[in-house]
């Protein structure tokens, strides 16, 4: 079978501006976890919105499932860091929201609303409103709804960035239990060398001289099931980070770049 996501010599950019991206080729694999680290501005979330579809590509392909992408990309899911819970709605009708556009049959909102609450341990909050919940608690209900209606590939650009140290790294061990459940394949964004080791499977280095392109690709050999609790102890992590922080020094932009 083909991977899930095929992007090749992909360049893009905004309006009248030099490209921001040239010559990336990405491929991502089916229940792969992929995480995209780069400095600030050269082009990671300009990556994930071409695999949207929201952003058409200047030049090269991006294939889906076998298909290029044309229009909205209705098989991934996208979840940012902003909170785009809509805070007159009872977290379940939260997360249902995304089956309702889609006209699921009414008999099959209940039930996957559950299962979607229940994987990310939400029942109880599942009749409160956005206002009443912890953030860890948004983070989850945001993940549980960018997840229900069952996208192939899962898009997360920087969803933790905002959350404190401790609460970030439970939602790193709820990520990797909910991909291990689902069999979700994720394209993951961030800034932090820490949480791209201990989620991903294989991390892509973005950068250079603009146009960004990808500049070091690194395998991540923890596995599927990565005991997250103690993973940071393990002793090829710090090696790991070492490694990619070597790499995202080098993709630094030189002085002068337009960013
Ligand atoms: N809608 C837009 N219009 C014009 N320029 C844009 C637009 N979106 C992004 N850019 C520019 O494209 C470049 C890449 O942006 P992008 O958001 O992809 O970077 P990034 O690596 O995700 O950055 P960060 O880590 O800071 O979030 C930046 O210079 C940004 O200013």
């Amino acid at each position: 079978m083909s991977a899930l996501l095929e992007v090749g010599g992909l360049a893009a950019g905004f309006g009248t501006a030099p490209d921001v991206l040239a010559g990336v080729d990405l491929t991502v694999e089916r229940g792969e976890f992929v995480s995209v680290l780069g400095p600030s501005g050269c082009g990671k979330s300009t990556i994930l919105n071409c695999t949207a579809g929201l952003l058409v590509p200047r030049a090269g392909r991006v294939v889906f499932d076998g298909r290029p992408v044309e229009g909205v990309n209705t098989g991934v899911g996208y979840m940012t860091q902003d909170d785009t819970l809509l805070p007159w709605r009872r977290i379940a009708d939260n997360v249902a929201l995304p089956l309702r556009m889609r006209r699921v049959p009414k008999g099959e909102i209940g039930p996957l609303v559950e299962r979607y609450l229940t994987l990310l341990d939400l029942r109880d909050a599942a009749q409160l409103y956005p206002a009443q919940l912890s953030g860890g608690m948004k983070r989850r209900a945001l993940l549980a709804r960018s997840m229900i209606y069952e996208p192939e590939l899962l898009l997360m650009d920087e969803p933790f960035a905002a959350l404190d140290a401790q609460l970030r790294a439970q939602m790193h061990a709820e990520l990797r239990r909910t991909v291990r459940e689902t069999g979700v394949t994720v394209l993951f964004v961030t800034h932090d060398i820490g949480e791209a080791v201990a989620l991903s499977d294989r991390v892509v280095v973005v950068g250079g001289p603009r146009p960004s392109g990808i500049v070091h690709e690194q395998a991540i050999p923890f596995g599927t099931d990565r005991e997250m609790e103690t993973l940071r102890f393990h002793p090829d992590f710090a090696a790991l980070e070492r490694d990619l922080h070597a790499a995202l020094q080098s993709a630094r932009p030189p002085k002068g770049d337009p960013r």
